[in-house]
């Protein structure tokens, strides 16, 4: 994505949907519409498409033999997108922040236990204005990223409210976990790790810490992301079950320290 937002399908090889105009899931913006407002892509089946038993050829080339659909939720400025260009990039977004209009998605291949895992990771906009968009994205999402920023308190403040409308609008299946993004900067820090995991207890939801500027833990969200969901659609007979709760303790630890 350049310097971000609202360019959607960039680099993630959206489809455009041959029901809307030519300007939509192209990267391109409507006329009339703020940009990024209504990305489209193929839709996923609830199983990933195990059943399907062959492999599918990825826009950007690549085979896979699942693929699900990822969304990254939380306030404004947490870093969601720049925790996906972490991840698909390997890069970090410094500099001046511009936020998300709408929605916009991007594909990654994992490999998970031999498998080819496609994520389909949708960019959501943390503002307020635009969460009747998001809304209607939330019903097909086969898991949740949700992110609160370690120096900001009323992005954590807020995860509860968060919470609320993800148990409206998700699926009851959708696999969830919440990161306390920003670890990197300790200095700013003002949620303690131990509140963040105090919460996810509360919540029974698997817990991290990340920063999408050093790369700390993010591979390794999405990847627990992805055995969690190629386990749950495929549920192999021999194979020993994938706890998540278990692989986030893979975590590596940032800094503990607090501002405050
Ligand atoms: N230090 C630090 N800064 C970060 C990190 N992640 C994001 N940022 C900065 O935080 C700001 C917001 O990041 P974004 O990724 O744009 O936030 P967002 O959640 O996508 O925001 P919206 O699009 O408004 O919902 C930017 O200035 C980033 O450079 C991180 O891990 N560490």
């Amino acid at each position: 994505m350049s310097r971000k937002k609202a360019a959607r399908g960039k680099g993630g090889g959206a489809a455009p949907s041959a029901a809307l105009p030519p300007a939509q899931g192209t990267g391109r913006a409507a006329a009339a519409a703020p940009r990024g407002s209504s990305a489209t892509a193929p839709e996923l089946p609830r199983n990933g498409g195990a059943a399907a038993g062959r492999p599918s050829l990825s826009s950007s080339g690549e085979f896979y033999d699942l693929a699900f659909k990822v969304m990254l939720v939380g306030d404004s400025g947490v870093g969601k997108t720049c925790l996906l260009v972490r991840f698909k990039d390997g890069a970090f977004l410094a500099g001046s922040f511009i936020s998300t209009v709408g929605i916009d998605f991007r594909n990654k291949v994992l490999t998970v236990d031999g498998v080819k895992v496609k994520l389909q990771i949708w960019d959501t906009a943390g503002q307020e204005r635009f969460r009747s968009v998001t809304h209607a994205y939330y019903r097909d999402a086969h898991a949740l990223l949700l992110l609160y920023d370690v120096t900001n308190k009323a992005s954590f403040d807020n995860i509860q409210a968060w919470l609320t409308e993800i148990h409206e609008y998700a699926q009851q299946d959708v696999v969830l976990m919440l990161l306390g993004n920003k670890v990197d900067s300790a200095q700013d820090r003002v949620v303690k790790r131990e509140d963040g995991e105090k919460l996810a207890k509360e919540y029974g939801v698997p817990f991290m810490e990340t920063s999408a500027k050093s790369g700390l833990n993010v591979e390794l969200a999405f990847t627990a992301i992805a055995k969690e969901l190629k386990h749950r659609s495929m549920k192999l007979p021999n194979e020993p079950k994938f706890k998540l709760h278990d692989y986030v303790k893979k975590e590596v630890r940032g800094s503990g320290c607090c501002r405050s």
